[in-house]
């Protein structure tokens, strides 16, 4: 039923790969979430900044989830499947088979992971030859991205992995190659991760320069020579092999992928915001900033025109939005911050005691602890003397420095469970003020945001939400579907299926305003 009709008749399939888990979701026309499933997937840290993870774990856990999510469904009504993923780097052979990234030789771990900070010196090379192409990354080339990671592999592993490759693949394109056997790769990660121009396509002088010329001699095709829009159908669909593996009816239209927040960005930006009172209604597009918080957070903000942000990520041509450029600004660890500094402190035992015998989770009980100690005071005022830098693994936006690191001031000796509150409560506020730094420069530059719309796993915590509305004096919406990235993933799922136009009509239909949370501007001081 093109355009979406008045009866959900039909589902499609969403599957999100973040860092910790794969998810899966049944969802309708309207973008309510029918089913759910989660699955936690492998990592390894053989060494200290090297993440690794597998290509087949991630494939299995697949498949785990999407035969949950539509137990008990008429599997015909399902039209579209869509994927997203983080953009970590999949390497197989010729054959397609996975290749070790490690110096162990372990095959299995083929995959480095989006945090891996293994390839410090060679994205230093990069980014020394003022290439033009970084003008499109926010003048800096971040350890993150592909093109550092597979020179690393080059002068690492040239026996083991590089001479062998076939098949370089940003882990959603991998994905959409599993399930359907095409190799074409989506615009989206090409665009964001790999210097890609959706103008020009790719420089051969980039490749060159920086001693990847391999891949101009083959053009391109170990990082791929087809390239399409996200949501764009793909060969004949899911295949009879990955139908097995999957659950799925075999020959639903597949979709090209995105990257996760790009995903998360879909799933929310476009939801209809009349009647909330808020500052982006009758407003464009333009004026809203997605942030996408999970183990990382993303900030992705549109434009009409090219936008340049130094150290923001971007432009992007049509890399979220078809039509509209991408910046993208970023901290590289936010969840897992917050996880880090809870789980190491000397009190965690007590903490984690006594949020089990309330049978709630331990960031649940750190916020009513902290309103219990907080006293007549906003919650903010506890703070005054403890104060954290976030940037535990580097800065990636706005100041793109790999190499700061994180920092406390104002401790005491005592460490009990108000100690590890108060810190927490620095922390979650440490990262707020991170997206306001983030927020400057894109206004700084010409962006021009009023509403945040936050999602992933930090959108539950409502402490992390407050803090994001108070410190950057803006109001923040919740979407209905708590899992917006899953409703971004079957969005390109069912443009794949023809039932809509554009990602546009997708996203207008599919994602809906749920919670609004004001700043309490009286506390901002
Ligand atoms: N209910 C919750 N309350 C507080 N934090 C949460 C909650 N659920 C998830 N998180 C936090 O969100 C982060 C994971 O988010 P998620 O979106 O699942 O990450 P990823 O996509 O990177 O796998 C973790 O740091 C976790 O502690
Ligand atoms: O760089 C990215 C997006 O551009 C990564 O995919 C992201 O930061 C990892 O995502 P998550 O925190 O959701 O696991």
């Amino acid at each position: 039923m093109p355009g979406g009709g008045q009866e959900p008749g039909s589902y499609y399939v969403g599957v999100d790969v973040g860092t910790g888990s794969v998810r899966a979701a049944l969802v309708d026309q309207r973008g309510v979430l029918l089913a759910f499933a989660d699955q936690p997937i492998n990592q390894w840290e053989p060494q200290f900044n090297h993440h690794e993870q597998s290509s087949e774990d991630i494939w299995a856990a697949c498949g785990v989830v999407t035969k949950k999510v539509v137990q008990g469904i008429d599997v015909n009504r399902i039209r579209g499947l869509g994927f997203d993923a983080t953009c970590s780097l999949v390497v197989l052979d010729k054959q397609f088979r996975p290749l070790p990234v490690n110096h162990e030789g372990d095959s299995h771990r083929n995959i480095i992971m989006w945090l891996d900070h293994r390839a410090v010196s060679q994205v230093h090379r990069i980014n020394e030859t003022k290439h033009g192409v970084l003008q499109y990354v926010g003048g800096v080339m971040s350890v993150e991205m592909q093109a550092p990671k597979l020179l690393w592999l080059k002068e690492n592993l040239r026996e083991t992995c590089w001479d062998k490759a076939g098949h370089f693949f940003d882990l959603p394109d991998f994905l959409s190659w599993k399930a359907t056997g095409v190799t074409a790769r989506s615009l989206c990660s090409l665009v964001c991760k790999w210097t890609y121009s959706a103008e020009k396509g790719w420089d051969d002088s980039f490749w060159k320069l920086i001693g990847l010329e391999d891949f101009v001699a083959d053009n391109y095709s170990k990082i791929g020579n087809q390239v399409l829009p996200p949501g764009a159908s793909l060969g004949n669909g899911l295949t009879p092999e990955a139908a097995r593996d999957l659950g799925l009816p075999a020959g639903i239209a597949v979709a090209a992928s995105l990257i996760d927040a790009h995903a998360g960005g879909l799933g929310v930006i476009g939801a209809d915001v009349r009647g909330h009172g808020l500052a982006c209604e009758g407003q464009p597009v333009t004026s809203r900033l997605a942030v996408i918080c999970g183990t990382s957070s993303c900030h992705m903000g549109i434009s009409k025109d090219p936008i340049f942000v130094p150290g923001v990520w971007g432009p992007y041509f049509s890399a979220m939005v078809p039509g509209f450029w991408l910046n993208e600004g970023g901290q590289s660890v936010t969840g897992k911050l917050i996880d880090h500094v809870v789980r190491g402190h000397a009190a965690f035992p007590e903490l984690q005691a006594k949020a089990t015998a309330r049978c709630q989770s331990v960031y649940a009980y750190l916020n009513s602890h902290l309103d219990l100690i907080k006293k007549a005071r906003p919650v903010g005022f506890l703070t005054v003397d403890l104060h954290v830098w976030p940037d535990f693994h580097g800065n990636r936006s706005p100041l793109a420095d790999l190499t700061l690191k994180g920092m406390v001031t104002g401790l005491k000796l005592s460490q009990d469970l108000d100690d590890l509150a108060i810190l927490y409560l620095a922390t979650v506020q440490a990262i707020a003020f991170g997206t306001r730094l983030i927020i400057e420069a894109l206004e700084a530059a010409g962006h021009s945001l009023s509403t945040l719309f936050l999602c992933g796993g930090l959108s539950k915590n409502p402490l992390f939400v407050q803090m994001h509305a108070d410190i950057t004096g803006m109001p923040v919406v919740l979407s209905q579907e708590v899992e917006s990235v899953l409703v971004g993933a079957a969005i390109l799922g069912a443009c794949a299926s023809g039932d809509f136009a554009s990602v546009q009509e997708a996203m207008s239909r599919m994602s809906k305003v749920g919670k609004v949370v004001f700043p309490r501007l009286e506390d901002k001081r």
